[in-house]
């Protein structure tokens, strides 16, 4: 019995060792397939930029001139010369690994939509934000979002959840403001009457998919569209999108946050066909122009942003728990109200305020992801993260 168990053992470990063999392997061919892709379409995009941008300075295939992500397209009007800066953009930030400063660029930009802390100020004025969200089965989701944009800087986080899931999350934390309104009869009427005083909505973090929820969260939408409030979507939310895209398409104030999953989904809703899961670049691309050009961030070892491709890549970990998205979703949604404020002022230019939020609030996100990781490795949990919040954004935006 025991020789049979040992072997038994043995010839588990040889299965196991040659299983992660062949999988090292197929890793190795994806990467070189990966690179070599990679490559050529670098090569191409740098012969039409070198074709196309007359008036910038020429570049050399070694460096390329770092672009300014102020920087607009020439002539809007032009159809055709639209099409040739999006390449151009796609080359610069395809490129923007070896530039080594465009990251920095956006961090700048980041750092000039933060406002600035004064005794002038009145309780409010940094942002007012929504979370719409909260049912019997998650609380923690809401509750994260809400913190995460108090402590990036909002100054109320208001919560609009089910009855059952309110005295939960006013238990987290008495620093939310918590409306058990979501499943009442007339719950999109009591949740309106708060639009007027929000900067912010942020609408999907554990909300469930019970036909009822989505359905008034479906009318939040549209009446926070009309009133031209910021409107991060992440979640639940975004199988409501899945389901019906028009509700969001076209918002240029919209975000979209999914995760693969989640993206995936999106895509095939809109396509109609499988995505092809090689090219995340080019199905971001492609899923937000089917999205009306809105702000689409496809999270994962790089956060994807469009409009044009920005890619995130601050150093994260490797521990990934649950709810770090809803510390996504929940900073985005003060920094998209900061980042449209600071537009309005004329302080950011060029750029547009969505895709500074975003990139701004993956940083962060990522940035505590490290800070909490090295503190608390492998036991990291989202909580950990959300104390980590206050030095990543010092770090990344206040130094
Ligand atoms: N503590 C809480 O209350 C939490 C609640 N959450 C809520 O839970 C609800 C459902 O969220 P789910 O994300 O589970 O939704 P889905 O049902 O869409 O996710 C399906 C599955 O996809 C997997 N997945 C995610 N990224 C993947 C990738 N790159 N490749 C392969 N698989 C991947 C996940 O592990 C998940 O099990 C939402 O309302 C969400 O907000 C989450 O935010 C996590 C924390
Ligand atoms: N592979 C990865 N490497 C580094 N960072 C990652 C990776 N995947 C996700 N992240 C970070 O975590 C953030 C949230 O992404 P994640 O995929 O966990 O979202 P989610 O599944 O929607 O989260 P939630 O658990 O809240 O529903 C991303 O924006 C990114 O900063």
């Amino acid at each position: 019995m025991e020789k049979l168990m040992e072997q038994f053992l043995e010839q588990s470990a040889q299965a196991e060792e040659n299983f992660y063999r062949v999988e090292e392997q197929r890793l190795q061919a994806e990467d070189r397939r990966r690179e070599a892709e990679h490559a050529r379409e670098l090569h191409m995009l740098q012969m039409l930029a070198q074709v196309f941008s007359s008036g910038r300075p020429s570049s050399s295939s070694s460096s390329p001139p770092k672009p300014s992500p102020l920087a607009r397209p020439p002539h809007r009007s032009s159809g055709f010369r639209c099409q040739v800066w999006r390449l151009l953009e796609r080359y610069y930030s395809l490129g923007s690994s070896s530039l080594g400063g465009m990251d920095d660029d956006v961090v700048s930009l980041v750092k000039s939509i933060v406002p600035p802390l004064t005794s002038k100020k009145h309780k409010g004025q940094d942002g007012r934000i929504g979370i719409i969200g909260g049912c019997k089965d998650y609380t923690g989701a809401p509750y994260f979002a809400a913190i995460s944009a108090l402590k990036v800087g909002g100054d109320l986080s208001h919560v609009f959840c089910t009855k059952d899931a309110a005295t939960v999350i006013k238990s987290y934390s008495p620093e939310l403001i918590v409306h058990p309104v979501l499943d009442s009869p007339n719950a999109v009427e009591e949740i309106e009457k708060w639009l007027p005083r929000l900067h912010g909505l942020v609408v999907g973090p554990g909300l469930g998919r019970e036909d009822f929820l989505l359905k008034t969260a479906k009318a939040l939408i549209e009446r926070s569209r009309a009133r031209d409030i910021p409107i991060v979507i992440d979640a639940d939310g975004l199988w409501l999108v899945t389901h019906q895209p028009a509700v969001i398409q076209g918002y240029q104030k919209g975000i979209l946050t999914p995760n693969f999953m989640e993206f995936t989904r999106l895509f095939e809703a809109l396509h109609h066909e499988p995505m092809n899961s090689s090219d995340h670049q080019r199905s971001v691309m492609q899923l937000s122009a089917a999205m009306g050009n809105l702000t689409l961030v496809l999270k994962g070892e790089q956060d994807l942003i469009s409009d044009g491709i920005y890619s995130c890549s601050v150093e994260g970990s490797g521990r990934r728990c649950g709810g770090q998205g809803d510390l996504l979703s929940g900073s985005m949604g003060v920094m998209a109200h900061w980042a449209h404020a600071a537009s309005t002022a004329g302080l950011i230019r060029g750029m547009n305020p969505s895709v500074v939020a975003a990139f701004g609030a993956c940083s962060l996100t990522r940035q505590c992801n490290n800070q909490a990781f090295q503190r608390h490795g492998r036991s990291t949990t989202t909580s950990d993260m959300i104390q980590e919040i206050g030095p990543a954004f010092r770090k990344l935006f206040e130094s």
